[in-house]
């Protein structure tokens, strides 16, 4: 059975799937439809994704989509270490521009799920690192958005990893102020 805990932030979970380790190594169910449902996790996923940064210190994000192409996230780590980071970008909800980070990893075996009205981003704690997430929702470029990850405004609390290494497109990020948001 996978564990489940509410981070900070409510809305957004940390899961550990259990491993079978053996002598040819291990097995994990890392969704399962059911026992996540119970979970809370009812979202159906349509998209699976696969990044590898070759650097510690690489940042992707702060990075959504805007509605109708919202997507709610669950993002686990296969090879290194992150720094996982969500930050509520609802205008109406009473913890905007608060932020909540969890190191995801695969040592930790452990996933994060961001749901939809977040922005999400990370940095790499390790080099050769490769993150996976499912997605409820297609890519759209017409609705894909970056807000600055370290706009003085919400505060993230970076680790000590050398130099960041972003996108030109991240790098150019509006700041939340002047992003387009969620209700
Ligand atoms: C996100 C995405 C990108 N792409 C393409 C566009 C571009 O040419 C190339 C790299 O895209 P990006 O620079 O946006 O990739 P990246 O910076 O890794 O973007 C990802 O960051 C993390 C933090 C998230 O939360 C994801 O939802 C996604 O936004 O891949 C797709 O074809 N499908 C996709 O779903």
């Amino acid at each position: 059975m996978t564990m489940v805990s509410p981070l900070s932030l409510g809305e957004v979970l940390e899961l550990t799937p259990k491993k079978f380790g053996d002598d040819r190594g291990f097995f994990s169910e890392t969704y399962n439809h059911e026992s996540y449902s119970i979970a809370g996790i009812t979202h159906e996923f349509v998209q699976d994704n696969h990044s590898h940064s070759a650097a510690k210190g690489v940042v992707r994000g702060l990075h959504y989509q805007l509605t109708p192409r919202a997507q709610d996230k669950l993002v686990r780590v296969v090879r290194g270490a992150i720094l996982d980071v969500a930050v509520d970008i609802r205008k109406s909800s009473p913890t905007f521009g608060h932020w909540v980070s969890l190191v995801v990893s695969a040592e930790k075996w452990n996933q994060i799920f961001v749901p939809k009205g977040f922005a999400h981003g990370f940095v790499t704690l390790e080099p050769n690192t490769e993150v996976i997430y499912k997605v409820t929702a297609l890519y759209s470029p017409e609705h894909d958005r970056s807000i600055r990850f370290d706009d003085p405004a919400i505060g993230i609390h970076w680790p000590d990893v050398g130099e960041f290494q972003l996108s030109e497109k991240d790098r150019n990020a509006p700041l939340l102020a002047d992003a387009a948001v969620f209700d």
